[in-house]
Formats: C-alpha cells, structure tokens, sequence
C-alpha cells in the first residue's frame, strides 16, 4: 500500500499514476504505441460551416488509456469519430469490410440507406482522402515531379507552412501526410492553435524527446490556424536563451511542425518560424475539382445522377414517410452548380451537398422519375434549387475576415483608379454580397477621393462622405445603390494625384532630414504678449489683405527656400 502513494510519472505518456502500477501500465502503454501512432493519424476534423453540425462531436472515441486526461492535444486526435456511428471512418478503420472504398469513389456503408450514410461524421470529414490518389487538383505544388510530391513519397517532411483558402485541402494534406508518415514509424499530433495553450506544445515537445530518445521516434507536430497563436504562445516558439522553447526543437529534428493557415503567412507567422519552414501555397479548388469531388462524395452516399446518360422527366411530386428508404437522385447540373457556387471550397460543397439531400429526406417529398427506357421510379430528387438552399451564399462568394476582405477591396480600388466601371461595380457588389460592412467600402471610398481623385474634381470628397453618411443613416441593403452611385462616380471622375504626391514629397523630406529641424521663421509666428515681440516673433510679417499686389514673402524654413513639392507633378 505504501508504495501505491508515492506517484510515478510515466516516461512515454507523462501520465502521473502510483508507482505500484507503473510496471503494468508501462506495458500496456509501450504495446499501445504503435497503435497510438495510428490514432493520432486521424484526421483533424474541422467544425462544419454550416448549420448542420453533428452529433457526435471532438471529443468522441479519442483514447483514454495512456493519455493524460487534460491534454487536449491527444483529444483532438480522434474528434468526430463515433465508434459505432454509421458511415464511421477513419485511418485505421479503413480495412474494414463495410466501410472498404468503392472503385473511383468514396466509402459506403453496404446496405444501408442515404439517410443512414449521412448521420453521424460530417460527409466532409467522412470523405477526407487517407492518400494522395485521392487528393484532387493542387497540381502546382503536388502534381507529378514536383518537390513536395517527392518529398513525400520519400517520406522526407520537411517543416512545411501551409497556406491556402478556406477548404483547399490544408488539414487533407496533413492528414495524408499523417497517414503516410504512420508508415515510417513517425509519431503526428495535432493541435489548434485556437485551443491549444502553451503548455500544450510543451508537452508535445517532452513526450517527443522521450518518443526520440526511447524509441528513436520522430513526431510531426501539425498546428492547425497557426496564425491563430496569441502572443504568449508566439512568444514560446520564438528563440531564446533557455532550451523551453519550440524552435530549437524543429532545428534538432525532435519536431518537425506542420502548420496550416488561411493567412498570409509573412504577415502572420512569426519571421524566425518562418525562415525555418517551407510555405506550400495551396489555391481554390477548380471547378472540375470541385465536381470530381462532389462525384465521389455521392457515390459514396449511394446517391444516382440524374444526367445525360439517362435522361429523365419528372412528374408530379408526393410525400411519403418512407422517402429516406426511396432511392435518391440529384441532377447533373445540380453538382454543377454546387461545384461553382461553393467557390473553390470543398468543405462547403460538401456541406452543401449534405444539407440539400438531409433537407430532402426530412421533407418526404418524393418525384415520380419517368425514364427514356420507359421506366418509372418514384425517389427523392435533388435539383439545382435544393442545393442552392443547401449554401450559405455569403460564406461561399467572401471570407470577410481573410484575405479575400483584402483582395477584393484592392481590386475595387485599382478598377475605380483605373476607371473600369463595369470592374468597379463587379468588386463592390463581390464585397456587399459576401456580407462586407458597407461601411467600410464608404470608409475607403472617402479616402480614394482624395488620393485618387483629389483636386481634379474637388466634389469627389463630399460624395464620398455623403455616401458614408447614406450608408450609416440606412443601412443594407437599402445603401448598396449609394455606394454603387458612388463607385461609378469614381470610376468616371477625372484623377489627380496631385496633392496626394505633393504630401508624400512633404513626409518625405521630413524623413529625410538629418540634425534638428528648423525654426519657424520669426516673421510667421504669432507674437501674442510683449516679451516675444521683443523676441522679434511676427517682425516683417506682411498681412496679405492690406496689399493689392502679390506680397514677396517666404513661408518655408530658410534652408527648405524655394522646395517645390510639386514638381513631380503628373496631372
Ligand atoms: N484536394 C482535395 N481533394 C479531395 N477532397 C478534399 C480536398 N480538399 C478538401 N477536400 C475535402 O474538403 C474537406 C475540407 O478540407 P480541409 O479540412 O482539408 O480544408 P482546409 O484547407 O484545411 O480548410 P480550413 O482552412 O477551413 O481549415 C475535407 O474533409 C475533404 O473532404
């Protein structure tokens, strides 16, 4: 008994347990390590965008035995995963005879009905590619003979900073890599930089020392919105004097860190972390890619396509109760569709695809589908309507928080400087759809005005704040044809920048200057009591309105004599 006081920690999972049980939680744990590998390899799941979250969320089936409880680190290994959650699927459950892919397409679960297929995991997650067969587009950076493709068939990682859109395919990736990196032994672990705190990614660090130094074991940290860490957690990857940071840890090799970003990483990951990782730009998915993806996810579900193949007229529809165990049809133009709208993200359309057959099913609405063969079938179909409801428009066309926000104003700013109106209604319209803050385009649209059109139509400016004030008086969607008029006002307006250039040269020369600046000349300044008139402060100053002529007087400091600012002048 006494011995069962004294507490051990154990050096493959840090866990604290009493020493009488070491011994025996020490096999378990080292017999667990290799399956532990292969857990920890399942996929990061991600939230759903849209409204249709699921039931059995992140904290579900993630190993008990040999984690510390509060880690959250290991929590996330196998979030999403319910383990007897119909349509489960994961890296190590993809032997499974229910669960094995069907050629070209994703997994099914034989026998069971649509509805069946779309409960638990989210279809997004459920179809996650385990390989890089699976992994459509990004050609550019993983098509055949590129670097990172060879790298990771070689199962060389280096650390790598993913950045991408939205649904790109960032978390995949590192999953695949998860999953091939399993192969090689190497440990992966995954945090979000969301939730995870500092201690988190201290713990990573000594359980990856004793992974390498007990079983000469590599681990692949993945971060997943890197650009997320605050300010104490960017402080600890950050090199320092003491060995308790992050980075030395990367440079030795115990960690090679995976991080995935929406962000511009050189404005948003730390420089030193930066320099010691390579950025893979992944970009929108295409549509093609979209639709191959889209394919797959139906097929996986059981669901047909409607499409030339089989032409179909449909009659009028009924209800049934029955409808989720009907045969499901979605129209080939309805993936089409989907495939474009969901603008190069794949989890969306994914989303998207889920809530419109979900929707479907639950409205019992059935169709009497006759065929060119002369058949008829009564089932449920899935047009181009129903999955635009399925999409949450302002999600797809804009991310007002990303890049997007930023690109999208840019380019309004550019087409209006370059009086394209049909470009500068195009981006506004991108921006006030997507959800943007109306604003905030006034606010920029105030100061184009003078930087952009400044005294070549002095008026810009007053329409640019009346906009403003439009804008704030009532509000979307009623302002969108203010800031519409006052776009294509811009657009057609005169350009000067003049003024704008003139001031630059100004800050310029104040940058410029070296030594103390100088004094205001005594003429111009004010001289409201006797001691600075006796000064001579406002001695020679000429009051203009007294002379009818031009006055001669110089207004600049005595070295800055006859500066023309302007002299750049283009307009
Ligand atoms: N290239 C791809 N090939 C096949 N499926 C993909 C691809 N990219 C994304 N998907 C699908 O879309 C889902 C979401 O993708 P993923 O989580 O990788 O996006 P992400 O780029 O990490 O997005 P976010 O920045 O929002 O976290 C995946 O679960 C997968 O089903």
């Amino acid at each position: 008994m006494e011995g069962a006081e004294v507490q051990v920690r154990c050096p493959v999972c840090l866990r604290e347990l009493p020493g009488a049980l070491i011994n025996s939680h020490l096999d378990r744990c080292l017999q667990a390590a290799d399956g532990e590998a292969q857990r920890s390899c399942s996929p990061p799941s991600k939230r759903p965008r849209l409204a249709s979250a699921q039931p059995g969320g992140e904290a579900e089936g993630q190993p008990v035995e040999a984690r510390p409880e509060a880690a959250p680190v290991f929590s996330l290994f196998n979030k999403g995963q319910s383990p007897g959650a119909p349509g489960r699927r994961s890296g190590a459950g993809r032997g499974d005879a229910a669960e094995k892919p069907e050629e070209g397409g994703g997994p099914t679960l034989r026998g069971a009905s649509v509805a069946q297929r779309l409960e638990g995991q989210p279809l997004a997650d459920r179809l996650r590619p385990d390989t890089l067969r699976d992994y459509v587009g990004q050609e550019r950076v993983l098509g055949a003979h590129t670097l990172l493709r060879s790298l990771l068939e070689s199962h060389e990682i280096p650390s790598l900073i993913l950045w991408g859109p939205p649904g790109c395919g960032k978390t995949t990736l590192a999953h695949i890599i998860a999953n091939s990196s399993k192969k090689k032994g190497m440990r992966f672990v995954t945090l979000s930089a969301t939730s995870a705190k500092t201690n988190d990614v201290r713990d990573v660090i000594s359980q990856a020392q004793n992974e390498k130094r007990l079983f000469k074991r590599k681990t692949i940290l993945f971060i997943d919105e890197i650009h997320r860490f605050n300010k104490s957690q960017q402080l600890f990857l950050l090199p320092s004097h003491t060995q308790d940071t992050f980075l030395p840890h990367v440079e030795c090799g115990t960690v090679t860190l995976i991080g995935a970003t929406t962000e511009n990483p050189s404005f948003q990951v730390n420089a030193a972390l930066l320099s010691r990782c390579r950025v893979i730009v992944l970009e929108k998915l295409s549509v093609e890619a979209m639709e191959a993806i889209l394919l797959r996810a139906v097929k996986s579900l059981g669901v047909q396509v409607l499409g030339q193949g089989n032409q179909h007229s449909s009659s009028a529809t009924g209800s049934s109760k029955e409808s989720s165990e009907l045969p499901v049809y979605v129209e080939e133009k309805a993936l089409s569709t989907l495939a474009y709208l969901c603008d190069g993200d794949a989890r969306t359309g994914l989303n998207g695809l889920q809530l419109a057959v979900q929707a479907r099913l639950a409205a019992g609405k059935t169709t009497l589908l006759s065929f060119t063969e002369g058949c008829s079938v009564n089932g449920v179909l899935i047009t181009e309507e129903h999955v635009k409801e399925g999409l949450q428009r302002s999600h797809i066309l804009y991310d007002r928080a990303g890049e997007e926000h930023y690109n999208c104003i840019s380019a309004l700013h550019k087409s209006m400087r370059g009086s394209d109106e049909n470009a500068s209604l195009y981006w506004l319209a991108r921006m006030l759809e997507g959800g943007e803050d109306p604003l905030y385009v006034a606010r920029r649209l105030v100061r184009f005005a003078s930087e952009d059109i400044g005294l070549a139509d002095p008026l810009a400016l007053t329409q640019a704040v009346a906009a403003y004030q439009g804008c704030h008086f009532i509000g979307m969607p009623e302002c969108e044809v203010i800031l519409a008029q006052c776009v294509v006002y811009f657009a057609r307006a005169p350009k000067s920048i003049e003024v704008y250039r003139a001031y630059g040269n100004v800050k310029e020369c104040l940058r410029m200057h070296t030594g103390p600046l100088p004094p205001v000349p005594l003429h111009l300044r004010n001289a409201p009591t006797r001691l600075m008139k006796d000064l001579g402060y406002g001695k020679g100053y000429k009051y203009n309105p007294m002379y009818k002529e031009p006055v001669e007087q110089d207004y600049l400091p005595e070295e800055l004599k006859g500066t023309d600012f302007f002299k750049e002048r283009r307009t």
